[in-house]
């Protein structure tokens, strides 16, 4: 079981798996992730939050149980594929001649819950021992928003009982040959907004029809979208450091047999956002420009933030979200840069998350979270058609993962020194 194809061949029985929303085959996965976790000599706890919805947590003991534990996340489930517009369908794991793997979830994040335990696997067969305790958790449901999944276990009892002091989730590919690592993330908002108006004859002129009332916010929208893309353009921001704002559906007209009534102008229509601010910006001045400019009840606009708002979690406390030290001051930071580079990997600037993953639940707690996934040399493909890893970039993931548990999994703070100690005293 150490020959690189019969680790190849195991991250494809995991991506051969559709866990694909919205019906994601959670039974499959698991029974895959705890044969893993047998063969592993690894203890196993299936968590049902909600069920159908299982949360697995692996355990690998260290020996010094006081210490906080590591904890390795990844989500099992994927986002939907179209099957007809791949090259190679999206749950067949298809190996093509220079070793790019195709599958829905090679990227995010099937690769990374797999490294994680080749890694084990390896670290094991070396003998090595942690001092720390290593916890590999495999979550549901991160793709719609993680409340059945790591939402659920943040908040739980077993997660308390393990003594969690780091934890590592997902990152993103790098085109280039620097890994990047991320030490926040923006945070979601679904926005729906409504518009009502008179309806009419289709050859009528007139104002605030629904449509009319529709457009104008979303040129407004636009405008301001515009002013952040601008930026990023100039290159003044990052990617994660822009509001982006995104329309995602467009929901309008009077249905007919053959498509849309065409000569009726209809009483309502509604368009979808997915908006993702950075930690640092004034969610409070998002919110009143979403009601004053792009939701105007003046316009007989209506607006709903969808479920982050309803679940209270991240959106409506109107502080900045939590954010992990990203420098010396953070041992785990420090540590993992030195694991990479002791792996011969290389490593860019620390960067915020432009999207949003679980690690923002166990940030809130007060925890550390690092979002990395070991991919360089690779085009970012996640939630896009054909989204592959190339076989040579994973198994180069797993000796990067060896170093870094291996780290982690030995680190005992350092005792103070005399100065610190009379420090301390005083
Ligand atoms: C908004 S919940 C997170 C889902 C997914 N990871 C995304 O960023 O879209
Ligand atoms: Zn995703
Ligand atoms: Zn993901």
């Amino acid at each position: 079981s150490k020959t690189p194809s019969n680790i190849i061949t195991r991250f494809q029985q995991y991506l051969q798996i559709n866990t694909a929303h919205p019906n994601p085959n959670y039974t499959q996965s698991s029974n895959f992730i705890l044969s893993q976790a047998k063969s592993l000599n690894l203890e196993s706890q299936t968590l049902e939050f909600v069920k159908g919805k299982p949360v697995i947590i692996l355990k690998w003991s260290g020996k010094n149980q006081n210490l906080p534990s590591i904890m390795l996340n990844s989500h099992t489930d994927v986002v939907p594929a179209e099957f007809h517009k791949w090259v190679h369908s999206p749950f067949d794991a298809h190996i093509d001649g220079g070793g790019d793997i195709y599958a829905r979830g090679s990227q995010d994040m099937k690769c990374v819950g797999l490294q994680y335990l080749e890694a084990i696997r390896r670290l094991k067969s070396d003998g090595f021992e942690p001092v720390r305790t290593v916890y590999v958790s495999f979550v549901p449901d991160e793709e719609i928003g993680g409340h059945d999944g790591a939402e659920k276990l943040a908040e739980s009892e077993a997660f308390k009982k393990m003594n969690v002091g780091i934890v590592l989730d997902e990152g993103l590919a790098s085109p280039n040959e620097n890994y990047r690592i991320f030490y926040a993330e923006r945070c979601p908002w679904w926005l729906v907004i409504k518009a009502t108006g008179a309806p009419g004859h289709g050859s009528k002129l007139y104002d605030n029809s629904a449509m009319e009332n529709l457009l104008r916010s979303i040129e407004s929208v636009r405008r301001f979208r515009a002013s952040q893309f601008d930026v990023v353009k100039a290159g003044l921001k990052a990617e994660g450091e822009v509001i982006s704002v995104n329309m995602v559906f467009l929901k309008a007209g009077t249905p007919s047999p053959t498509g849309f009534v065409m000569n009726m102008q209809p009483s309502e229509a509604e368009a979808g956002f997915d908006i993702r601010i950075p930690p640092n910006a004034d969610q409070k001045s998002l919110e009143e420009r979403i009601a004053q400019e792009w939701a105007p009840s003046s316009r007989n606009m209506t607006f709903e933030l969808g479920q982050f708002k309803q679940k209270g979690s991240v959106h409506d406390k109107f502080g900045n979200p939590a954010i992990t030290a990203a420098d010396n001051s953070n041992p785990w930071w420090s540590l993992l840069v030195g694991a990479i580079k002791k792996a011969n990997g290389k490593v860019g600037k620390p960067e915020i998350f432009p999207a949003s993953t679980d690690a923002r639940y166990f940030r809130e707690l007060g925890l550390p979270a690092i979002g990395f996934s070991p991919m360089a040399n690779t085009p970012i493909l996640l939630h896009d058609h054909n989204e592959f890893l190339n076989q040579a970039e994973y198994l180069r993931g797993i000796e990067i993962y060896e170093s870094i548990i291996a780290e982690y999994a030995s680190y005992v703070e350092p005792s103070p020194t005399r100065d610190e100690a009379s420090r301390a005293e005083l």
